[in-house]
């Protein structure tokens, strides 16, 4: 397997079929470009996990699940204005409110919902489907192409048609494992970090296919990557990569999130891999002192420390690892 064909930029993220560990760890992860794994054996979920099957099973009359509900006509979630609530249903609810089985509403007409798992002592730990979901868990196979101990948690989503999650970043590594249904899923790289608009680990940027161009302008040169995911299928999105993901049918998916840095480097309190790892946020701590102490400078001595410090960071980023795509 060649790193090249990894790396040649056409907009779609390349598709590799039976990949093993060895070949995952050589080639895929040192690349840090996302990559869709097909033929992997992640059990017989994606068979036995129809809808009904979803809602019948005894455990998920008692399982209750927090979900994302929300009436936006465009289905996209925002994270930003958060134009969604949280309602607690069982599982058993939530597929057959996700599968259009008519029932009341909860929060008015046009409702869809997102499941996204959380730990069983929300507050003190992260998702662990095995945990919360174990008679679903015998049934999938999580992919294990990292060391067994960098795992962080591992996550449910089960989705109601026409949602859109927002774009975002998370710091871990992570396989996205479709289940059932399909997922369109775009894709920017961290080099694009400066055309999207972050707050926080999200972007402004809602509707990615037909964005406010005179509101962000910088978006239209970000690089978009593009990949659907069928069911069986496993996309790896490397730490720090955007992601936006649409469904437009009854999806269920799993992700597992694992480290690639040292644990001490990830923030304790963080239970959903989306926390700034620590050196980083100690950094932008530093920056934030800096610039109040330039600021005491007048305007003359300020610009001049201002580029020497800007020269110095510029040095340690890696001239050769952004480039202009042409796409887009
Ligand atoms: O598939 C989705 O709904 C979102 C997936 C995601 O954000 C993730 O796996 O980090
Ligand atoms: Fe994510």
């Amino acid at each position: 397997m060649s790193q090249d064909a990894l790396l040649r930029f056409d907009g779609r993220v390349a598709v590799l079929q039976h990949v093993t560990e060895q070949q995952f760890c050589d080639h895929v992860l040192p690349a840090r470009l996302p990559v869709v794994l097909k033929g992997l054996d992640i059990g017989c979920a994606p068979q036995q996990w129809t809808p009904a099957y979803l809602r019948d099973l005894p455990s998920s009359q008692a399982t209750l699940v927090g979900v994302h509900v929300s009436t936006e006509p465009s289905g996209c979630l925002n994270f930003v204005n958060r134009n969604f609530v949280f309602k607690t249903m069982s599982l058993s609810e939530l597929v057959a409110r996700c599968t259009g089985q008519k029932m009341e509403p909860l929060i008015g007409n046009g409702e869809r919902y997102y499941l996204r798992s959380i730990g069983a002592n929300p507050r003190k730990e992260p998702s662990s489907i095995e945990k919360s979901f174990p008679d679903l868990a015998r049934s999938l196979n999580l992919p294990q192409l990292f060391p067994a101990d960098s795992e962080f948690s591992s996550v449910l989503r089960i989705t109601s048609p026409g949602v859109r999650l927002w774009t975002h970043f998370d710091v871990m590594d992570n396989f996205l494992v479709q289940i059932r249904g399909t997922k369109r899923v775009q894709l920017w790289s961290p080099d694009d970090e400066e055309n999207l608009y972050v707050q926080g680990s999200s972007s402004e940027v809602m509707d990615v296919d037909d964005p406010d161009l005179a509101r962000y302008p910088l978006f239209a040169k970000a690089c978009r990557w593009k990949c659907e995911l069928q069911p069986g299928d496993v996309l790896f999105i490397p730490a720090l990569w955007f992601h936006n993901v649409y469904t437009e049918e009854f999806s269920v998916s799993a992700n597992v999130f694992w480290r690639q840095l040292p644990k001490n480097m990830y923030d304790k309190k963080d239970l959903y891999g989306n926390r700034d790892p620590i050196p980083a946020t100690e950094a932008l701590k530093a920056i934030d002192a800096a610039a109040a102490k330039l600021l005491e400078l007048p305007n003359y001595y300020r610009q001049f420390y201002c580029k020497r410090l800007q020269r110095q960071l510029g040095s340690l980023v890696d001239a050769g690892a952004c480039g202009e795509c042409g796409i887009e």
